[in-house]
């Protein structure tokens, strides 16, 4: 199979100084919008071609990669494998949290298959895309083969280019896989360099003997593949996972595409570290909804040299953290389209 390119534009706006003016002369001090500033300026930046059009979000998309991992069957997580395909079940009935937050806030949710090892029954809300029944446990053998990176990187772009041609400019995207914190900060330890102790969190909420367990596993891991690790996809196809995989794809396409991706917790943004070392250009399209409670998580931020908007304690997945954070990017959008400016309200300009 041939290795999947995409194109990113880095983002070099023409009218970038236009676009700060326009925000500097609404009807507030300077700044005084905090970070809604930078998010108004990034999505003007991102999506308009210039200072006079308004920032428009249309239809967003939030889509769930579930996946199941090998290392799950060396007791790294508080549930069982079997979890994964019970709760894609759950998203395909409605009743878990991302369901509940995307029907109150507007987002559409799509649930991708992307390789579980208990699938439920063929239903319509969820989307087959597999790559697989499981990873390989990645402290013995690679997570999986070149061939199923490639049809995963793949895989990822597909799953939203129904809803770009409809239109759709913002875009986030969620992970189900019992076991996938140890495979994010598997991840993060290979492209930070930081030592495993470092990277390893509580997960679902495991003890402290387990994350042992994980620090212990993750080592092995990174000692085994260490000559191999020596690129972005290297990583991810020895320590990744299903998920992750076609969720790097997805945010790349989104990327290529020139509109927005929210980018969750942990394990999306170990998967947005992976878009990024491949792709530089990638991270100017991408907006950090949320600080996870898991431990790892601010290491990673830093690391990329990006604040999150959020920072409510959340350590759950599923594109939670990213759903959350759609009303801020509407908020950001509407005061840079409708406020007034200090000359339209005849307000005596204090911004100098
Ligand atoms: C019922 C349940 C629902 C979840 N929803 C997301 N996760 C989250 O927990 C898992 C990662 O943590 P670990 O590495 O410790 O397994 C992922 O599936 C993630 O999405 C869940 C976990 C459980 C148990
Ligand atoms: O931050 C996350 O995405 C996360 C943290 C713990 C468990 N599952 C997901």
């Amino acid at each position: 199979m041939n290795e999947v390119r995409f194109k990113i534009q880095p983002l070099k706006h023409s009218a970038k100084s236009a676009i700060s003016t326009r925000i500097a002369q609404k009807t507030k001090p300077l700044g005084a919008l905090g970070k809604l500033e930078a998010l108004a300026q990034q999505l003007a930046e991102v999506l308009t071609v210039d200072a006079k059009q308004p920032i428009l979000l249309q239809q967003p998309v939030l889509t769930v990669f579930a996946g199941d991992h090998g290392i799950a069957t060396e007791g790294v997580s508080i549930a069982p494998s079997e979890v994964t395909g019970q709760m894609v079940a759950n998203f395909a009935n409605g009743g878990a949290a991302i369901n509940v937050f995307c029907r109150q806030l507007g987002w559409q949710l799509q649930v991708v298959d992307c390789g579980i090892l208990q699938p439920p029954a063929a239903h319509l809300a969820v989307i087959s895309q597999r790559l697989g029944s499981s990873t390989a446990a990645f402290h013995n053998a690679p997570a999986m083969s070149e061939a199923q990176l490639q049809q995963g990187l793949s895989f990822g772009a597909e799953s939203i280019s129904a809803a770009l041609q409809a239109g759709s400019n913002v875009f986030a995207f969620g992970e189900m896989g019992i076991g996938n914190t140890s495979s994010a900060a598997a991840i993060f330890s290979a492209l930070s360099g930081l030592p495993a102790s470092e990277t390893v969190g509580k997960g679902t909420g495991v003890s402290a003997e387990v994350m042992a367990k994980k620090c212990q596993l993750i080592t092995q891991a990174l000692e085994l593949h260490r000559a191999a690790l020596t690129s972005p996809w290297a990583i991810l196809r020895h320590l990744g996972g299903f998920e992750i995989c076609q969720m790097v794809g997805a945010m790349l396409a989104v990327a290529q595409a020139g509109k927005v991706v929210l980018v969750d917790g942990f394990i999306a943004t170990a998967a947005a570290m992976l878009a990024v070392a491949a792709y530089p250009a990638c991270k100017e399209y991408l907006v950090f909804a949320h600080c996870s409670g898991e431990q790892g998580h601010q290491k990673m931020l830093d690391y990329l040299q990006v604040e999150a908007l959020l920072n409510l304690q959340l350590r759950l997945g599923e594109g939670t953290g990213a759903a959350l954070a759609l009303p801020l990017l509407q908020c950001a959008a509407a005061f840079y389209n409708d406020m007034a400016s200090f000359a339209t309200a005849a307000v005596t300009e204090v911004n100098h």
